[in-house]
């Protein structure tokens, strides 16, 4: 098979995950309505970990990496693009800048890395972007560390991933400008 061809036939399962991937939206979309009712948190990590075993089943070993990744950014869409339904609502996204500017966010990392690439990845589906990270403090109560966020806060994405670095991240805080 050719470059082209097989470009063609990528270009079919594109089109095919688009449907899937708007409808799964829709879904979530559904989801934060009724979480808006009852007052449910975005992120259900156990609901996550369900999701990922299940489907990781009967998946060859080889790609399985690849796989998991796949489902875990998708959820991780889905979360900001929940998040940013909320935003206007969110108290806390009062400091944030109207347009274009930047904000510095504090936030320690108790458990290791994962909370420091919740922010580094939040960043990256808003297209924010981090321009200075500094280790404000490091010892046996973790590392302390501070961001400083830039880019277009007017737009309901970058909103919503802020609010998830909030939600998601321990003992996070956005500094008074
Ligand atoms: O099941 C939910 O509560 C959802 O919000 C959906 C969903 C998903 O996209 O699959 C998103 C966020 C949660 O962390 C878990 C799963």
């Amino acid at each position: 098979m050719g470059l082209d061809e097989i470009r063609q036939k990528i270009d079919v399962i594109d089109t095919q995950m688009k449907e899937l991937f708007l409808a799964r939206m829709d879904l979530s979309a559904q989801v934060i309505a009724v979480k808006k009712e009852n007052g449910g948190a975005v992120y259900v990590p156990e609901r996550e970990k369900e999701v990922i075993e299940k489907r990781s089943a009967q998946v060859e070993t080889e790609k399985l990496p690849e796989y998991q990744m796949f489902v875990r950014q998708v959820m991780a869409i889905s979360r900001t693009y929940q998040y940013a339904q909320i935003a206007d609502m969110a108290e806390e996204l009062a400091v944030l800048p109207e347009g274009n500017g930047s904000i510095i966010i504090e936030a320690s990392d108790e458990q290791g890395e994962t909370q420091f690439y919740t922010m580094l990845d939040a960043a990256a589906l808003a297209d924010l972007s981090i321009e200075d990270i500094s280790v404000t403090e490091q010892g046996e109560n973790g590392t302390h560390y501070r961001y400083r966020v830039s880019g277009d806060f007017s737009r309901n994405l970058a909103k919503g991933a802020v609010l998830q670095m909030i939600k998601e991240i321990k003992e996070v805080q956005i500094l008074p400008k």
